[in-house]
């Protein structure tokens, strides 16, 4: 199903995924007195990928917070695999905000390390995962001293190495460029391949085989 360039071999061997479903039922979201999102539905499957798309302002973000248990919806529901309503496991979700989670005076390999110890993941996953993104030059470098799409990159590296099966992303590809988009692609597909799923906001066009659309800018 998923089409690569890149060689599995070429990706670290991480202890296996937990792959999970997520399905939100009759979700209702609202924010500063404006309803977003009204009634909305959705299933997805292990593997699967969904990209949120729509105009700034309507709701992409507050529905990513909402699926990650940050928002309290109006009405509605979301179930993670069998865990309870309204809870997800702390192993589950691999979050990427508008932030990195990098700072400026830490090299990438300080901050990676750091990231890569704190989700128990074998810090030999880090130089593979900043090579698939096409970074791997950059690991003594002070993150303030790259550019933002060198950033993002490195932002999607620490999300990847969480190993968490679920991943939501929030404008992964804002500043890449078409080279980073394919190299996200491929992080994607790699994901997508070993059981995990995810979500991202998006305002770029993502090629990701078989990913599902959904466009806010309904509601609106
Ligand atoms: N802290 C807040 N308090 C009140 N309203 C907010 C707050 N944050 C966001 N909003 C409102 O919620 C709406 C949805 O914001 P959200 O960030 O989810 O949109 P988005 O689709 O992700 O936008 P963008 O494409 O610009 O990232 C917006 O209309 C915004 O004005």
């Amino acid at each position: 199903m998923l089409a690569m360039t890149t060689a599995l071999a070429e990706f670290p061997a991480l202890e296996a995924l937990s792959p999970q479903t997520l399905e939100a039922s009759g979700l209702s979201l609202s924010r500063g007195g404006l309803r977003l999102v009204e009634g909305l539905d959705l299933a997805l499957a292990p593997s699967g990928a969904l990209l949120l798309t729509g105009p700034n302002g309507t709701g992409k973000t507050t529905l990513l917070r909402a699926l990650a248990g940050l928002v309290r919806p109006d009405a509605g529901a979301v179930a993670i695999g069998d865990q309870p309503a309204g809870q997800v496991a702390a192993d589950t979700l691999g979050w990427l905000g508008h932030a990195d989670g990098l700072k400026p005076n830490e090299t990438l390999r300080h901050a990676l390390r750091f990231w890569a110890d704190m989700h128990g993941t074998p810090r030999t996953a880090i130089l593979p995962l900043m090579r698939v993104m096409g970074i791997g030059a950059l690991i003594d470098r002070p993150a303030g001293q790259l550019s933002r799409g060198q950033q993002r990159r490195a932002g999607l590296v620490r999300a990847a190495l969480a190993n968490r099966p679920l991943w939501l992303l929030d404008e992964p590809a804002g500043p890449l460029d078409g080279a980073g988009r394919d190299r996200l692609a491929e992080l994607v597909a790699w994901h997508r391949s070993r059981g995990g799923s995810v979500i991202a906001a998006t305002h770029q066009t993502l090629d990701w085989p078989g990913a599902a659309m959904l466009d806010l800018g309904m509601y609106r």
